[in-house]
């Protein structure tokens, strides 16, 4: 693998290490990835009080087998670790609620773009850390980027939860906001060119039931070739490649109209907005501490 691809991932974990069912985890702001990390945690074992704010979703992620609650205070109270999953510019008010209460716990914040830096600035004497899971930790299959501290205490109890999700790997955090655009965006990206590659398959012809699953099945078999045997994505393409065949006219078409630039593009420039949104996020942050009176 090392010679063909020049590369070894990193994984550092796959599957729980540690008895986590004495475990209480606290999950801030339950709504879309963050109710799939409580079910993802609760499946590990994990005691889960999960957070939202209207009644409606409290009343939802309790029909789901959750301890859920209205009450931040309380559930990192009671919580050994504590997760943040609150939308970015949703931290501000949440921090000021939370601060005075995450002193000697780890907090793990999946939030886009928002640097360890803030993080410490605004929950004193917490043990902060960032992760970034994705969507398909809702099949177990999460490829989540973490980010620890020089000297964490809690890193190997922290990557054994995330592994609840899916793999783990540890990244420097210059790196985290690059893994938010290709991991963390990845599945939408990839959502987007399966719908292309339907709405292909329905051009041609095919009916819309079978090119759902010749695209999906193209796709899922394609990663699990590459996964499994040692080939470049440019050899697995040549293979497929017959000279003067069908395979070259597509290939030629995609290279004109800009593919491989556009996803270049494309997470670059979503790279670049989590590096803004962390600007953002602590103007944001300034402004209320000058707002309370604080010196
Ligand atoms: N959706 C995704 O695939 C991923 C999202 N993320 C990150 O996770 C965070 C959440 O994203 P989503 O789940 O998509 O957003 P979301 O809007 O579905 O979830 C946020 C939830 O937090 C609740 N909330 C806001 N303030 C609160 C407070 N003070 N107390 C309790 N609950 C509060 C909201 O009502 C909402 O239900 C974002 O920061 C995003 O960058 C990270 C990885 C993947
Ligand atoms: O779009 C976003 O900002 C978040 C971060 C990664 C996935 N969703």
């Amino acid at each position: 693998m090392q010679s063909l691809l020049g590369h070894q991932p990193a994984l550092v974990l796959k599957g729980c290490r540690f008895r986590l069912s004495n475990l209480t985890v606290a999950i801030l702001g339950a709504g879309k990835i963050g109710s799939i990390m409580a079910r993802s945690f609760s499946d590990c074992g994990i005691h889960v009080i999960a957070t939202a704010r209207s009644r409606e979703r409290i009343e939802k992620l309790r029909m789901q087998g959750f301890e859920a609650t209205s009450d931040n205070v309380y559930a990192v109270e009671k919580a050994s670790v504590v997760f943040i999953s609150v939308k970015p510019y949703q931290y501000p008010a949440l921090a000021w609620q939370i601060g005075g209460h995450v002193s000697g716990k780890p907090v793990v914040s999946v939030m886009a773009g928002i640097p360890l830096r803030v993080l410490r600035k605004t929950l004193p004497g917490a043990e902060v850390y960032r992760a970034m899971p994705n969507l398909n930790a809702a099949v177990k299959r999460s490829a989540t980027g973490l980010v620890a501290p020089s000297n964490a205490q809690y890193k190997e109890l922290i990557k054994s939860i995330l592994s609840c999700m899916g793999s783990v790997y540890e990244l420097p955090e210059q790196l985290i906001d690059a893994w938010t655009a290709v991991a963390g965006s990845g599945p939408a990206i990839i959502a987007e060119f399966i719908d292309s590659m339907i709405l292909a398959a329905l051009a041609v012809g095919i009916p819309r039931d079978l090119a759902y699953d010749a695209v999906l099945e193209s796709i899922i078999g394609t990663a699990e070739y590459l996964r499994t045997r040692p080939v470049h994505p440019a050899q697995l393409r040549d293979e497929v490649t017959t000279p003067g065949g069908t395979t070259i006219m597509a290939l030629k078409i995609i290279e004109g109209k800009g593919m491989k630039s556009a996803l270049i593009d494309a997470v670059e420039k979503a790279t670049a907005r989590a590096r803004k949104l962390a600007r953002e996020i602590e103007e944001r942050i300034e402004e209320q501490h000058e707002n309370s009176g604080a010196s």
